[in-house]
């Protein structure tokens, strides 16, 4: 029978008409497109089926990554390409007049297989990260005013008393005279803060001893996460489900979906007992139960849950990313740290307090300049993706309609065109005036555009209380033992976590000092 078949002059004829109609089309359109990009630069030696994955790294050395990535800038200082198997070209940018070009169009997130935000939807469902178009705008002016600066000011508090429980946490840490990781520590007050700030919910994690259920499938989502991304055939979600990591993966989504719920239905319960909070601004939670549309209409259960997902990821991950390379980088330059130090001394300098103010977030210049310049030597979103819906003509090459175009920000942000000694830590290069003649999109660690980081306020405020009030009461050194290890996938951080020693410090006068 199947012998009889594949004789029979139909089905060639079928395949015939088929190869014309479909086929050859097809093929011609993808020579047309190699044609097209030929002339962007890339890797000379092009693999038929890899494309030019080949010429990447093992996916899991960190600092191989990025020491390949970082030497596509002796090839380009404005973009490449690179070819994800013959089939998918991906346009890494990162000059600030091609990312601006990016950013401040209204181009979707690519969300086919493979793709970053594709990967993280079993987790986060259609949240602010991953949506797209109205569904995207609708909920964005909805939660904008959960951002707003008087919805900011009182979380000064919050953030202020998790970091005294951080303080003691290291204090201990500190009297056995042993390095730690910081990282973890971090992670704990941050996710503190995001449940308290956005969901008013105390579970006081920090004080915890035991594992945290809710933490560990959060961490195991953002490393399988990435692993995802780094391993193609799990791109294919039919394959990805039945491997174990995908099992696991589901095993926590499962695990933090019920978290949210949870959150959810405690408010909801609350909110029908006692009516809408008395309070002048919304939070985060209210919003989202109170929100109708024009004609009354409220967010699904479904929606509500995907933003919760996502704010608490979103609010909590990068923060202490970052405040982990922050501290990271003052235990490594010693005079950018007492030059910190100083500037917190001399606020708090007289009070009987030692938190931080609402109203010294302004005064604390040279943290925020050791922000940015952590920001732009580790930015905790490496990149940024979107796929173009039309062509683009960028450097005098069109890029066509359907193409990824990524904005690589660590590649940017290490631009020596537009940041001298750009491997340095050199925190004056944020300063006022040293940063008047840069192009506002030279720097982005929150993105920029239409859609920006949302908590980017928020995370400022928060990284500048936790920084200021570690640095007052610690010196901070690095444990030579156990370096940092880079590693670039979704999120930007050291595998090997942030191990440091402190030492309990007497904050200096600066009436006695002078
Ligand atoms: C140092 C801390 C942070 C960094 C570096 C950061 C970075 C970013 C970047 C680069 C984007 C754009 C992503 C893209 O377009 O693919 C983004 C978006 C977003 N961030 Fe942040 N973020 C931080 C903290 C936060 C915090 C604390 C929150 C919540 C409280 C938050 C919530 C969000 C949300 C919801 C979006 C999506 C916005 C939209 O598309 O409308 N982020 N963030």
């Amino acid at each position: 029978m199947i012998i009889e078949l594949l004789f029979s002059p139909i089905l060639w004829l079928t395949l015939v008409v088929v190869c014309i109609v479909k086929v050859v089309p097809w093929f011609l359109r993808l020579r047309q497109l190699h044609k097209k990009l030929s002339g962007l630069p890339s890797e000379k030696d092009f693999s038929l089926v890899l494309g030019t994955l080949h010429k990447f790294p093992d996916q899991n050395d960190g600092p191989a990554l990025l020491k390949y990535e970082l030497g596509w800038l002796n090839t380009s200082r404005r973009m490449f390409l690179v070819w994800a198997t013959s089939l998918r070209p991906i346009l890494f940018v990162y000059h600030p007049h091609l990312a601006k070009m990016i950013l401040q169009s209204s181009e979707p997130k690519p969300m086919g297989f493979g793709d970053v935000m594709a990967s993280i939807k079993p987790w986060v469902g259609e949240g602010l990260v991953t949506s797209n178009g109205s569904h995207w705008q609708r909920h964005r002016h909805l939660l904008t005013p959960a951002f707003h600066f008087d919805i900011l000011r009182p979380y000064v508090d919050i953030f202020n008393n998790a970091a005294d429980i951080m303080l003691e946490k290291i204090g201990e840490l500190a009297d056995k005279g042993e390095s730690f990781d910081i990282y973890p520590l971090l992670k704990k007050c941050t996710i503190d803060i995001i449940l308290k700030c956005a969901m008013s919910v105390d579970l006081d994690i920090q004080r915890q001893t035991e594992e945290v259920p809710y933490m560990k499938s959060c961490e195991r989502l953002a490393t399988l996460w990435g692993d995802r991304l780094s391993t193609p055939l799990h791109y294919i979600d039919w394959i990805f489900e039945r491997s174990a990591a995908g099992q696991e993966f589901m095993q926590h989504c499962d695990l933090v979906h019920t978290f949210a719920e949870n959150i959810i239905n405690k408010r909801r319960q609350t909110l029908e007992k006692e009516g809408p909070p008395k309070k002048r601004y919304l939070d985060f939670v209210d919003i989202l139960l109170t929100a109708k549309d024009e004609s009354g209409q409220g967010l699904s259960a479904t929606d509500i849950r995907s933003e919760v997902d996502t704010f608490l990821f979103a609010g909590h991950e990068t923060s202490s990313t970052a405040t982990s390379w922050l501290l990271h980088l003052l235990s490594e330059n010693q005079d950018c740290q007492e030059r910190a130090q100083q500037e917190v001394d001399n606020i708090l300098n007289g009070r009987d307090s030692t938190d931080i103010a609402w109203s010294d977030l302004p005064k604390l210049e040279y943290v925020s300049c050791c922000i940015k310049e952590t920001l732009r030597l580790y930015p905790p979103a490496p990149g940024i993706v979107r796929i173009l819906t039309k062509d683009v003509t960028m450097d005098g090459v069109e890029v066509p309609s359907g193409t990824r175009v990524g904005v690589l920000l660590i590649l940017m942000h290490r631009n020596p065109e537009i940041f001298p000694d750009p491997d340095q830590f050199q925190p004056d290069r944020f300063t006022k005036a040293n940063s008047q003649a840069r192009d506002p999109f030279a720097f982005a660690p929150f993105s920029a555009g239409p859609r920006n980081c949302i908590g980017q306020n928020f995370a400022n405020n928060e990284m500048k209380v936790l920084a200021s009030k570690i640095l007052h009461k610690f010196h901070l050194t690095g444990d030579p033992a156990r370096p940092v290890r880079p590693i670039s996938k979704a999120i930007f951080h050291s595998e090997s976590g942030v191990w440091l020693f402190a030492k309990r410090r007497t904050p200096s006068h600066p009436a006695a000092d002078s």
